[in-house]
C-alpha cells in the first residue's frame, strides 16, 4: 500500500450551539488519510464520527459549525485544497468526481421515480460528459462490480431490496473513480447476510478499482473486518489511531479496550 497521503485533518474542530451550551462534538482532531488504504472510524453512539464526516464533506448543517482545523485534500491531479474552505463551483466539481459520500441511511438517497440506469448516467455525465459513448458498459461493470446484474439498470428504486439499494449506491460513488469515498454507518439497518455481502464488497471495491475508503461505523465488527487502520472516537476526540490488527491486539487507550470487550465475537476479515 503506498504511503501518499489523500487527506490530511489538523486541529480539527467542530461546535454546536445550542440554547443548552455548546457542545463541542469534534475536538482537536488530527488524522490522516492513505491513498488505497480503508480506515475505520470507531466510537459509541454521540463520539461524533458522523458530525466528522459531514463537516469534511462540507454537509454540515446549523447549528453545527466548523471552529477551527484545516483538512487538505489531495486530488489526483489537481491542487491540494482546503475541504474546510472551498467553496461554490470548486466545491461542486470535487463531489462525486474527487470525494463521494454514502451517507447513514442512504438507501432513501435514490431518487423513487429514476430508473437505476438514469442515476448512473446524470452522475456520470454531469462530471465526465466524455463517457457518453461507452456509458451503457461502464453501467454494467459497475454493478457487476458490486455483484448485481445489468438488468438492474432497468429497475426503479421500490424494486430492488434494501441490501441491492446499498451497492447500487456503493457502484455510484465510485462511478467516477473519486480519491475518497466516505461511508457512514454502511451496514446500519440491514439484516446480519447481507451486511457481510455489503462488507465484501466494499472490500472488492478497494481491491479492484484501489478505492480509499473511510469507514464510519460504531460496530466494532466491521472494523474488524474490513479495515487496514482504525482511529477510535470518543467524546469528540480521537483516542487513538492505528493498524487494526495492533490496536484489536493491543489497545492502548482505556476506552478502545471496553470497545473491543463489547464486541461477542469477532468477524473473520473480509478481505
Ligand atoms: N444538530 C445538532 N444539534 C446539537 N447537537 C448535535 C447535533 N448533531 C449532533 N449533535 C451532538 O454532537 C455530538 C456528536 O454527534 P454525532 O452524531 O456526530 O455522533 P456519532 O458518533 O456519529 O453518533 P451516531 O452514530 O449516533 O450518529 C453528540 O453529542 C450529539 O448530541
Amino acid at each position: 500500500m503506498s504511503e501518499e497521503t489523500v487527506l490530511e485533518v489538523s486541529g480539527l474542530d467542530v461546535t454546536y450551539s445550542t440554547n443548552r451550551g455548546d457542545v463541542r462534538a469534534v475536538q482537536s482532531v488530527d488524522l490522516s488519510v492513505r491513498r488505497g488504504e480503508i480506515l475505520g472510524i470507531a466510537g459509541e453512539s454521540g463520539s461524533g464520527k458522523s458530525t466528522l464526516a459531514v463537516a469534511l464533506l462540507r454537509l454540515l448543517k446549523p447549528p453545527g459549525k466548523v471552529t477551527g482545523g484545516s483538512a487538505i485534500f489531495h486530488p489526483k491531479g489537481r491542487s491540494p485544497v482546503d475541504l474546510l474552505k472551498v467553496q461554490g463551483e470548486d466545491l461542486r466539481v470535487l463531489r462525486w468526481s474527487a470525494l463521494s459520500y454514502l451517507p447513514q441511511g442512504s438507501q432513501s438517497s435514490l431518487n423513487p421515480v429514476m430508473r437505476v440506469g438514469d442515476q448512473f448516467r446524470d452522475v456520470i455525465l454531469e462530471h465526465a460528459p466524455e463517457r457518453k459513448e461507452a456509458l451503457s458498459e461502464l453501467i454494467e461493470r459497475l454493478l457487476a462490480q458490486v455483484g448485481l446484474e445489468r438488468r438492474v439498470a432497468r429497475m426503479y428504486p421500490h424494486e430492488l431490496s434494501g441490501g441491492m439499494k446499498q451497492r447500487v449506491l456503493m457502484a455510484i460513488c465510485v462511478a467516477l473513480e473519486p480519491d475518497l469515498v466516505i461511508a457512514d454507518e454502511p451496514t446500519t439497518a440491514l439484516d446480519v447476510t447481507i451486511q457481510r455481502v455489503i462488507l465484501q464488497s466494499l472490500a472488492d471495491l478497494r481491491r479492484d478499482f484501489g478505492v480509499t475508503l473511510m469507514v464510519i461505523s460504531h460496530d466494532m465488527g466491521v472494523h474488524a473486518q474490513l479495515v487496514d487502520r482504525v482511529a477510535v472516537m470518543y467524546e469528540g476526540r480521537l483516542v487513538e489511531v492505528g493498524d487494526v490488527h495492533q490496536v484489536f491486539k493491543d489497545p492502548r487507550h482505556p476506552y478502545s479496550r471496553q470497545l473491543i470487550e463489547s464486541i461477542p465475537r469477532l468477524g473473520r476479515r473480509a478481505s
